[in-house]
């Protein structure tokens, strides 16, 4: 579908290797506070906790053989359906939803999110910023040496959107602080609002991302049973 509303590429973050699209302000005050009391409103069975944060499967629980599909309710879906406006996932439709809670201090290791997924992330942040890592890993060891190569300020209400070698090459993480340092690293402070300054170090609130992707789906995961696959 074509989108009408944004022209990606004014959204390209230019400093970066291929490929990142960054859009500020891509949902309102309103919206950030109705999605943040629907996660909340959830059940507790509905999250998973994990040593260093929580999570919530939304759209079903992907698996290695795909997904058993769950409706995703229409206060979460709107999003689904703006991200596919924007048409960056080869007219897959998004499907799937991991909100994932992180309280000042807590992170994600670096990894990458592997061949699961559609090859395009769309993530958007609520309720704090957050500063996410990118690290290269070396030609030797690809798991355990990395160097850090270059960061993005991901604002509350931004929508981040990675694809080929950001996606496949380069492993993301969250350090686990409770303040971000806006220093030189951070290649997309120019796509952002005002308020942060580089050379300022900002305290983080609790944030709630949710990462939006494409997962090939299952519908049939009974009629496998048995299969050698
Ligand atoms: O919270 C984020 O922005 C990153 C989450 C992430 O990397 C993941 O769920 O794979
Ligand atoms: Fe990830």
């Amino acid at each position: 579908m074509a989108n009408s509303t944004y022209n990606l590429e004014i959204h390209k973050v230019k400093k970066l290797p291929e490929t990142a699209y960054y859009i500020s302000n891509f949902i309102t005050e309103t919206e950030e506070r109705a999605i943040l009391s629907n996660i909340y409103a959830a059940p507790k069975p509905k999250w998973t906790q994990l040593s260093n944060r929580k999570l919530q499967n939304w759209g079903g629980v992907p698996h290695s053989k795909g997904m058993i599909a769950e409706v995703i309710p229409p206060w979460l879906d709107q999003y689904l359906e703006k991200i596919h406006a924007l048409n960056v996932m080869s007219g897959k439709r998004p499907n799937h939803v991991l909100v994932n809670e992180y309280r000042p201090g807590q992170g994600i290791m670096p990894h990458l999110d592997g061949s699961l997924f559609y090859p395009t992330i769309t993530t958007i942040s609520a309720g704090s910023h957050i500063v996410l890592k990118f690290l290269e890993p070396s030609k030797d060891d690809r798991k355990t040496d990395l160097t850090h190569r270059f960061s993005l300020l991901l604002e509350p209400r931004s929508l981040l959107i990675l694809q080929d070698a950001l996606f496949e090459y380069y492993l993301h993480s969250i350090e686990e602080i409770t303040e971000d340092f806006i220093d030189d690293s951070v290649v997309n402070l120019d796509m952002c609002s005002s308020s942060f300054v580089k050379g300022s170090v900002v305290p983080r609130e609790t944030r709630i991302s949710l990462t939006i992707r494409h997962v090939p789906k299952t519908t049939a995961f009974k009629l496998n049973i048995g299969n050698k696959r």
